[in-house]
């Protein structure tokens, strides 16, 4: 089976509505969170599909995600998804998978901080397993080079252009200074007068969970992520990676230059990600608590 955009229209017809007034509220709460909740969905697909098996705690018969090396100390939004699943089970026991919350409430997300829309697919099932070991080896790191970030993104079937719209996920939210202080201290192709603020809040030992933001307004998803990147204003290595002389500069400075073209790239890029190996018809289960099999 293949996704659709009215897969729930008759079994839950107010999911979407449900979802959006969750999302809404929880990033008009705390702005980060949409940016969080974006990146549930890409450690989501990234490993073994778009699953929901990041959301699953360990269990008796596997270690979950969460202790993943991308994903310990950094991952965020658990709450928000277990409110949204608390709410769509209310009416619709049963039906609407974990799978199919995270991927709408990434949408909302960037929508709601003046991103692009577009419709979700939906009929994913969520997993009954998860795999510590995947999430290491498949989720790219902030250390890749240009070549690695392009391979990445190329085992999900995902080209170079597409990895670099969807790195412009970086136009919202936060990372903590562990993830950059190589770069700081370290990088040749950085601002001068960039590191040396950023350094003020992540000194060259302590203060690994001091946060910076990804690009110079993180909670409007616009293209300023591609416009710092053009004068070396890139806060993860793997950020600057992307301007730094090698294939992806034309990438860069298209993005830069014309939002719409990155609004349209990232937002069919999103679907794209958003198609990866679901689980679909019997396979998997719908489950009942987000963060536990049936
Ligand atoms: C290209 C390869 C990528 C690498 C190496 C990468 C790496 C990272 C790192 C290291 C952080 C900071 C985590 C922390 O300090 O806790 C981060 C944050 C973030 N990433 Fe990525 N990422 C990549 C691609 C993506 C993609 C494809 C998306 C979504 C489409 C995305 C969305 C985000 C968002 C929104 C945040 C901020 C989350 C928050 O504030 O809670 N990233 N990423
Ligand atoms: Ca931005």
């Amino acid at each position: 089976q293949s996704l659709s955009a009215n897969f729930y229209s008759s079994s839950c017809p107010n999911v979407l509505s449900v979802i959006k007034t969750a999302v809404d509220s929880a990033v008009t709460n705390e702005a980060r969170m949409g940016a969080s909740l974006l990146r549930l969905h890409f450690h989501d697909c990234f490993v073994n599909g778009c699953d929901a098996s990041v959301l699953l705690d360990d269990a008796s018969d596997f270690t979950g995600e969460k202790t993943a090396n991308p994903n310990s100390g950094s991952l965020r939004g658990f709450d928000v998804i277990d409110t949204i699943k608390t709410k769509v089970e209310a009416s619709c026991a049963g039906v609407v998978s974990c799978a199919d919350i995270l991927a709408v409430a990434a949408r909302d997300s960037v929508v709601k901080l003046g991103g692009p829309t577009w419709t979700v697919l939906l009929g994913r099932r969520d997993s009954t397993t998860a795999s510590l070991s995947a999430a290491n080896n498949n989720i790219p790191a902030p250390t890749l080079n240009l070549s690695g970030l392009i391979s990445s993104f190329s085992n999900k079937g995902l080209t170079a252009r597409e990895m670099v719209a969807l790195s412009g996920g970086h136009t919202i939210g936060q990372a903590r200074c562990t993830t950059f202080r190589n770069r700081l201290y370290n990088e040749a192709n950085i601002n001068a007068s960039f590191a040396t603020s950023v350094k003020a809040n992540c000194p060259q030992s302590g203060g690994n969970n001091n946060l910076s933001p990804l690009d110079t307004s993180p909670t409007s998803f616009d293209n300023v992520y591609f416009k710092n990147l053009q004068i070396q204003k890139g806060l993860l290595h793997s950020d600057q990676q992307l301007f730094n002389g090698g294939s992806t500069n034309s990438i860069v400075n298209t993005y830069s230059s014309n939002s719409a073209t990155f609004f349209t790239d990232f937002k069919n890029a999103m679907v794209k990600m958003g198609n990866l190996s679901p689980l679909t018809g019997t396979s998997g289960q719908i489950r009942k608590n987000c963060r536990k099999t049936n």
